[in-house]
């Protein structure tokens, strides 16, 4: 499942073209490919109203008016704001008055049960003007099944930005996702949002981390494994005051299938967390000793900040490790703002929207408005991996490839969560081979986690200790060869 900026979407229109399929085929391809999934879900007495705009989101409505005509649906093709302008929706327009179905440009009387919005699509310009305002506020009083075509009107395809927007239940895309699907607050219009394929090859820098990648790069573990096959890590997490954060990131650690973990953490963190996490061993007074040039031997991933607070120690903690080539995790108490100094092996930063604001200099309703952008650009300029966390968690890479996360949910939404995270990447870039498939899965059964434990359980009840509980089970049904 990938998901197309505007730029990538004219592109692929265009490698279309010289390849042959001209934008009249692509039109009549996609309100095809639309009507056949729309249909699935219409009955055939409903009323439909489709609001055609004038551009090829427009045309898209008209095809899909041909078909629905055809099979017999009782449907009214509306052009509010005039007939089309583009050249493919023109041309689908006078077939469409050919073939003898009737058309309006101004709505009958209702009332609908389906509104079809074909208004506007990647060409959005925003803000709308008043009589698109007024018409779009009309649709959402209705009581009516909605289904934007593309994107809903009122908000646009890269950003998150929306004026007075169409209130979809479904919104189907074409070809591929647009990123406002998961920006804040244009998230909030599209209902359902499917991808409907139009038979264009699929080529975006952008992708959903979905089961099937899950799936493909999760293998059960060799019968002649050992512990040292799965690697060393070293967490550097908790103080006295906040001693859960480490026994989080280290179940997190441990329970996704580490090899070894060392605690680096407080003597008293420490005597906390061995009662629950015997498994583990401990640097006492971490911070300090790795402040100071220790550092335990045959440690292959590292991960630090759960739980610290101590800027001061975990600067220079940071310095002494930099050198190393082992991959390193920064979270929480230690995504101070920093230079993030040219390094061999990969750094992974996981900050939420609050973290990274202080991180860019931006505010968190811009980061969230265009979350995928920002973050692409941050690990394309300081060389490191971002994940950033929150509903549709974004990882990015410094090639400028990224993937979105859709498991989880509000359950989440609780001290320590984030913790458990930070353990599980660590425990999976330390115990698998390639590290942009580790990052993506940690994230992925963490969200799934979540999804697992709401079927049981009320989501205010669920705590971060919880995540790891189901982590087992949630694994076996990924993981079968
Ligand atoms: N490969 C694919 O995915 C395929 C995609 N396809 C479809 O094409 C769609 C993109 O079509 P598009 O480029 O014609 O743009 P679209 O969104 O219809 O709007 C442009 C029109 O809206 C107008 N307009 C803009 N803002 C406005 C405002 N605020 N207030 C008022 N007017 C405003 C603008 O007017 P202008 O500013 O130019 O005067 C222009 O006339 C895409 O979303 C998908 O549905 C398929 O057909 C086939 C393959
Ligand atoms: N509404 C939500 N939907 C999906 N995931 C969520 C939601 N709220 C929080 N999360 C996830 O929970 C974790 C919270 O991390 P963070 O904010 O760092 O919390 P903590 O204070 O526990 O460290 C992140 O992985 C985030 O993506
Ligand atoms: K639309």
């Amino acid at each position: 499942m990938f998901i197309y900026r505007e730029v990538e979407i004219r592109k692929a229109d265009e490698t279309a073209a010289q390849n042959g399929l001209s934008g009249n085929a692509l039109m009549e391809t996609a309100g095809r490919s639309l009507f056949l999934r729309i249909k699935e879900i219409l009955n055939k007495n409903s009323r439909i109203l489709i609001l055609s705009g004038r551009g090829n989101n427009g045309g898209d409505g008209i095809v899909l008016a041909r078909y629905l005509n055809q099979w017999g649906y009782k449907v009214d093709l509306v052009f509010p704001f005039g007939e089309p302008k583009s050249d493919s929706a023109s041309e689908h327009f006078r077939y469409y008055k050919s073939v003898g179905y009737s058309w309006s440009t101004s709505i009958g009387d209702g009332p609908y049960d389906v509104i079809i919005d074909a208004l506007l699509g990647v060409g959005t310009r925003l803000p709308l003007n008043q009589s698109y305002q007024d018409l779009l506020k009309w649709c959402n009083q209705q009581h009516a099944l909605k289904i934007a075509i593309d994107i809903p009107t009122g908000v646009l395809a890269d950003r998150g930005e929306a004026d007075i927007a169409f209130h979809a239940d479904y919104t189907f895309s074409l070809h591929g996702f647009k990123p406002s699907t998961f920006l804040l607050p244009s998230n909030t219009y599209f209902g359902q949002a499917e991808s409907i394929d139009i038979g264009l090859p699929q080529d975006a820098k952008w992708k959903i981390w979905s089961e099937k990648n899950v799936k493909r790069t999760m293998k059960k573990r060799g019968s002649n494994s050992h512990k040292g096959t799965f690697g060393t890590g070293l967490l550097v997490a908790g103080t006295d005051e906040m001693p859960g954060s480490a026994m989080l990131a280290g179940l997190g650690a441990m329970k996704i299938g580490i090899g070894k973990l060392v605690i680096a953490t407080t003597p008293y963190a420490a005597s906390i967390i061995a009662t629950r996490l015997p498994e583990a061993t401990y640097l006492h007074d971490g911070l300090n000793k790795l402040a100071v040039g220790t550092f335990p031997d045959g440690i292959r991933a590292m991960a630090i900040g759960p739980g610290l607070t101590d800027e001061k120690l975990i600067d220079q903690v940071l310095e002494n490790v930099w050198e190393k080539e082992i991959p390193l995790v920064i979270d929480a108490g230690a995504l101070g703002k920093r230079e993030f100094a040219p390094r061999k092996a990969p750094i992974i930063i996981t900050p939420h929207p609050g973290e990274f604001s202080r991180l860019t200099g931006l505010s968190v309703k811009e980061i969230e408005a265009n979350r995928l952008e920002i973050s692409s650009q941050f690990a394309l300029q300081k060389n490191v991996i971002v994940v950033l966390k929150g509903a549709n968690t974004v990882i990015a890479f410094p090639n400028g490839t990224g993937f979105i996360n859709r498991t989880g949910n509000a359950a989440l939404a609780k001290g320590g969560s984030g913790d458990t995270l930070t353990g599980m990447i660590l425990g999976l870039i330390c115990s698998e081979s390639d590290i942009t498939s580790a990052i993506a899965n940690a994230v992925y059964l963490h969200g799934l986690c979540a999804d697992e434990l709401v079927k049981e359980q009320n989501e205010r009840s669920i705590v971060a200790g919880d995540i790891t509980n189901v982590l087992g089970r949630v694994m076996n049904r990924l993981i079968t060869d």
